[in-house]
């Protein structure tokens, strides 16, 4: 076998037992290669085995071995048989020749050796060797490449029989490339595959180089995918066989198999999902819409992608409906998971607003890339109104729809929070309806949830938005009142649920009669927690229903006492005004330096069954808060002015002044009572003066002013009472038509000893003055009050120094008799 290497040096062996000869020999090939020399054959072929000869020299005759025999055993070793073997010979027969060439000699040189012939032969032999070299190694390359090859690389004649494979080991077809030599296709690839490439030889005929793939089972079983090329090799314009590679792409196969089933396993699950599923590229723009986004969206897929995500899924607060960014441009910004907001409602192409939830996220590459994100939702509408609904049964009763006892506390719990803040009170309410389980048992249970439905309308129409009424149970009710500024308004609230409970139903054309014991307990002055309020609310109803039901009872002893006391005083003041049994009653208005009656101050009282006088302090500001103020103040002014025109007749022309409250300033027909009063009476209009405090006018200077002028131009006059005591703005005085200051009796009662109370009447005289208004000074008891006064300017004097309140018929007599030592 020939050396691998081409770079060393030829090798050159001369054997020849002629020492002259081996010179020679040597001198003409010395710069041609190595060169090693043996005289006898058996040395030669020692040294053969060791240099391994690219050519030899080798003389036909030597003692011993002759050459022939030496080219025998060199031809019969295989590392040496590739050698180059030139006879060397005196003889000059042609049959020495031929046996030289038959031996396996390459060549042939005869003695006398003519070296440049030797030289020449020589040279073209080591040539020869050196391309054969090259040549046998490139071949064992391509074998070696085609053998290891992971390809079948096949070449078979145009009758489609083996000539040449590189399957030395069956892999392919179970057979070995010998066992396949001169096999036909058919047998060799069995029946089955070459049905497959059958269809193709036609075109390789024809010279064409078809490829495809074909799935070849395998003599074990085994199915195996192939990528075939057939090479067409052509002569003379005819096939004379063809190439075939089959290269094997199962693993290929397998993947694409495997994509191909995980894509419809993706493509499946993401169509028949409950979710909606809209995929986009890294911009947001819409790659991908499954059927449900797309009933959801209103959007066909086919017109979504494309589109940017905002464009087919706008989003807004279903709150306060203010846009909402789309999560999938968060997920992508942030490269993380994103929730949809809360409250999320997805407007539908058609308009309509569907309640979503759910959440956004990125795709990666393999890579970690992010390449787009996907946004997965679906409508919640339904499951929100349920759960809704589900509040709202877990928190209401079922009867009435009103709150129950779990969300009232919750109320309640906030109402306390924000009463503490504020320093308001709290007041709960229990109401147990009487006798209702007897009625509910003799009508059936059926009317008696009507009738509680009835009594929940009932109460609820009494309330604000911000009282809770909730239903306990049975037949009782809880009513919560946050807010609440007097325990007035909380028995008056109280009362009037009593009332409206003890108004006739009638369910079914049926007339029922129901009532209420009403329990209230009050934060903060007698419970300071829920549990408290209840609990004392309960006692309270309680002792409603011992007392005799269809009451309203308080927790709080002091409380009640009061409520009583104030309840007991309306309902006898309301009696008083039916029977005649209020009076009024006169105090003169002196002027001092004439020691003159001017005029009087009308001052109501109320003379009780034992003939004792209640003053007006005591029920006044209740007659105001009842409302009862408007017929009470009506009897005084109709009394004053017939009294004040009786006294006119009788030749006294003094004015009468009337006490006008708040509430009856404010009443709309105030001005119209007035004028019917002084067209009653026949009074003259300027004797009549009503007095009004600084309050009053000051709450709302507009529609005062309005009413004051309104008097005036009927020539009623006006007085500021208990002037200094309140906002005594400048601004009014200047801005109303008014006619008198009242200065405050608090004023005049130490006005002698404090002098700063001196000082504030001589400014409020001198103001008087300043202002062109007459000026009337109160409660003056003392002669040194009166003297002081009169220092100061006031001249008129209104107090117990001069005369008491006194009945209408005692002012008559005080009238025709004068004030003791006047004229
Ligand atoms: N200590 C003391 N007191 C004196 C003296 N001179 C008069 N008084 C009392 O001072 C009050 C003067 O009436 P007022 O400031 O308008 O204060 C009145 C007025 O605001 C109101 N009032 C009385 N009658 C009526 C009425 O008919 N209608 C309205 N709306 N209020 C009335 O009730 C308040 C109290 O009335 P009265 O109890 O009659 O009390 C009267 C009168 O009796 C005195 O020298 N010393």
């Amino acid at each position: 076998m020939l050396r691998e290497s081409l770079d060393p040096a030829p090798v050159i062996l001369i054997i020849d037992d002629q020492a002259s000869n081996i010179r020679i020999l040597r001198e003409a090939v010395r710069d041609l290669g190595d060169v090693h020399f043996a005289t006898n054959g058996e040395t030669a072929l020692q040294i053969a085995a060791k240099c391994l000869p690219d050519v030899v020299l080798l003389d036909i005759e030597m003692p011993g071995m002759d050459g022939y025999a030496v080219c025998r055993a060199l031809k019969a070793d295989p590392k040496l048989a590739d050698a180059a073997i030139i006879f060397v010979t005196s003889h000059t027969r042609s049959e020495h020749e031929l046996q030289a060439l038959d031996h396996g000699g390459v060549d042939f040189v005869q003695k006398p050796l003519n070296v440049p012939i030797v030289r020449a032969r020589i040279k073209t032999h080591i040539a020869l060797r050196s391309e054969s070299k090259k040549l046998a190694l490139s071949q064992r390359n391509l074998q070696d490449v085609i053998h290891n090859l992971p390809a079948f690389i096949g070449y078979w004649g145009a009758d489609s029989c083996s000539v040449f494979c590189n399957d030395t080991r069956g892999q392919w077809f179970g057979l070995t490339a010998d066992a396949m030599h001169g096999q036909h296709l058919r047998r060799v690839m069995g029946e089955g595959n070459f049905l497959a490439v059958e269809p193709y030889l036609a075109a390789v005929q024809a010279g064409s180089s078809p490829s495809f793939d074909i799935k070849l089972r395998r003599r074990d079983g085994d199915v195996q995918y192939g990528q075939v090329t057939l090479v067409s090799r052509q002569a003379d314009g005819r096939c004379v066989g063809f190439l075939m590679l089959i290269t094997d792409i199962t693993a290929r196969k397998i993947a694409e198999s495997a994509l191909h089933d995980e894509k419809e396993r993706i493509r499946v699950t993401l169509n028949s999902i409950g979710d909606a599923v809209v995929a986009t590229d890294p911009h947001g723009i819409v790659t991908f819409v499954n059927p449900i986004a797309e009933s959801l969206t209103g959007w066909l897929a086919s017109e979504a992608v494309g589109q940017p995500i905002e464009a087919i899924m706008p989003l807004k607060d279903g709150g306060d409906q203010r846009p909402l960014q789309n999560p999938i441009y968060l997920a992508l910004k942030e490269e993380r998971v994103v929730g949809m907001a809360l409250n999320c409602q997805l407007r539908r192409r058609d308009g309509r607003d569907f309640d979503v939830e759910d959440s956004a996220a990125p795709i990666r590459d393999q890579e970690g890339r992010i390449t787009g994100a996907i946004v997965v939702f679906h409508d919640v509408s339904e499951a929100r109104a349920m759960a809704i609904k589900m509040t709202h049964l877990a928190n209401h009763d079922a009867l009435t729809n009103l709150p129950n006892r779990m969300l009232l506390q919750d109320r309640i719990q906030q109402a306390l929070q924000q009463a503490r803040r504020k320093q308001e009170r709290v007041a709960l309410l229990l109401i147990d309806l009487d006798n209702f389980k007897t009625i509910n048992d003799s009508i059936g249970h059926s009317t008696g949830d009507l009738l509680l439905q009835e009594v929940a309308q009932r109460l609820k129409r009494l309330c604000r938005s911000i009282d809770t009424v909730s239903r306990q149970g049975g037949d009782e009710f809880i009513l919560l009142l946050p807010e609440q500024q007097s325990i007035e308004t909380v028995v008056d609230i109280a009362e009037n649920l009593r009332q409206v409970i003890a108004e006739p139903f009638t369910v079914d054309q049926n007339r029922y009669e129901l009532s209420a014991s009403i329990g209230i307990s009050l934060f903060p002055d007698d419970s300071d927690t829920v549990e408290a309020l209840y609990r004392h609310a309960d006692s309270a109803m309680y002792q409603a229903k011992q007392e005799g039901r269809n009451r309203v009872r308080f927790f709080s002893a002091d409380i009640e006492h009061n409520m009583r006391a104030r309840h007991l005083l309306e309902q006898h003041m309301r009696a008083a005004l039916e029977q005649g049994v209020f009076t009024v009653f006169y105090q003169a208005k002196v002027d001092a330096r004439a020691q003159r009656i001017v005029g009087v101050e009308a001052l109501i009282r109320w003379r009780t069954g034992d003939g004792s006088l209640v003053s007006p302090a005591d029920f006044i500001p209740l007659a105001e808060e009842t409302g009862l103020i408007i017929p009470i103040g009506r009897y005084v002014l109709q009394q004053a002015c017939a009294d004040a025109r009786a006294w006119h007749e009788q030749g006294h022309l003094i004015s009468v002044s009337v006490n006008i409250s708040a509430v009856q300033f404010r009443e709309q027909s105030f001005l119209r009572m007035v004028k019917e009063t002084l067209a009653e009476t026949g009074i003259r209009h300027d004797l009549l003066e009503l007095e009004i405090t600084e309050g009053v006018l000051a709450r709302d200077l507009e529609s005062s002013r309005d009413t004051l002028q309104a008097l005036r131009k009927l020539g009623v006059r006006v007085a500021i009472d208990d002037f200094g005591t309140g906002y005594s703005s400048l601004a009014y005085l200047k801005r109303l038509p008014i006619d008198v200051l009242k200065i405050d009796q608090s004023f005049v009662r130490d006005m002698v000893a404090d002098e700063s109370d001196a000082a504030i009447i001589e400014a409020i005289i001198k103001l008087g003055h300043t202002l062109n208004l007459e000026l009337v000074a109160e409660g003056v008891e003392t002669h040194d009050q009166v003297q002081v006064l009169l220092a100061l300017g006031c001249e008129v004097i209104q107090g117990y120094f001069y005369c008491r309140p006194i009945p209408c018929i005692e002012m008559e007599q005080l009238l025709e008799r004068g004030l003791p030592g006047s004229t």
